[in-house]
């Protein structure tokens, strides 16, 4: 499997504490990934990181064969990798434009933006909610619709924080269930997470982040550390 993205030397502080020096992360491409870890480890920071959205010192990082900078985040990456918040923000427009919004910056022609807005709806199943304003909106639908909004910009590496936190019964069910869609695209997906129906997906690997280190684990429990 070929390397989408890999940074070198990953290392974040808060002013004196460490929250992690990472030797080497390694996302393969069309791959999905758990990324775990006590609370407060870091996993989001982390994933804010690789989204241009968090500053971050770096060694060598590499985008599909390609060496990168993550700061200055260039254009290409913000265009290929999407985060999508544990609590998502919304426009105060309708839940169709919300979704939209991400192609019409991109300049995209007004017509294919609707057609494929519609089909992120009936795959989110949100189509019902198409002129809602979203405040309106439970923790579900709206995590719903934020997956929505980031599948239509097609990325190559998606980034989900938490996506089940806060939910449960049908609203969780619901949203578990788009994962493995999202991943059939080729998009390769990283999930922060303690939920463990997400963590035991079919082809889903494991990274840990403990101690300020990343630790990649396989299905039967096995772990080592990260290169
Ligand atoms: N600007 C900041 N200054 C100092 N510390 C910060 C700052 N931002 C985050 N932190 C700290 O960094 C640590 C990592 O936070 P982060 O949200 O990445 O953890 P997490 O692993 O995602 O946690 P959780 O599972 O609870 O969501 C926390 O201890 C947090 O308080």
């Amino acid at each position: 499997m070929s390397a989408l993205l890999t940074v070198r030397g990953l290392v974040k502080r808060h002013g004196e504490r460490l929250l992690f020096d990472i030797g080497e992360l390694t996302l393969d491409a069309a791959s999905a990934y758990v990324l775990t870890g006590a609370n407060g480890v870091g996993k989001s920071t982390l994933l804010r990181a690789l989204a241009g959205l968090e500053p971050v010192q770096a060694g060598a990082v590499e985008f599909d064969g390609k060496p990168v900078s993550l700061h200055p985040y260039p254009q290409a990456l913000r265009r290929a990798i999407v985060y999508v918040h544990q609590h998502p923000v919304m426009f105060s427009t309708s839940v169709a434009q919300n979704i939209g919004y991400g192609l019409v910056a991109r300049g995209e022609p007004r017509a294919r933006v609707a057609a494929v807005v519609e089909a992120a709806m009936d795959w989110a199943g949100v189509a019902y909610l198409r002129e809602t304003d979203p405040a309106r909106l439970s923790g579900g639908e709206k995590q719903r619709v934020a997956l929505a909004r980031a599948r239509v910009l097609q990325p190559r590496l998606l980034l989900l924080d938490e996506p089940t936190a806060n939910l449960d019964g049908a609203a969780r069910e619901q949203v578990i269930a788009l994962i493995p869609t999202l991943m059939e695209q080729g998009t390769t997906v990283v999930m922060a997470c303690h939920d463990r129906d997400l963590i035991g997906l079919p082809g889903v690997r494991r990274l840990k982040l403990r101690d300020g280190h990343l630790e990649y684990r396989s299905h039967k429990g096995e772990h080592g550390e990260a290169q």
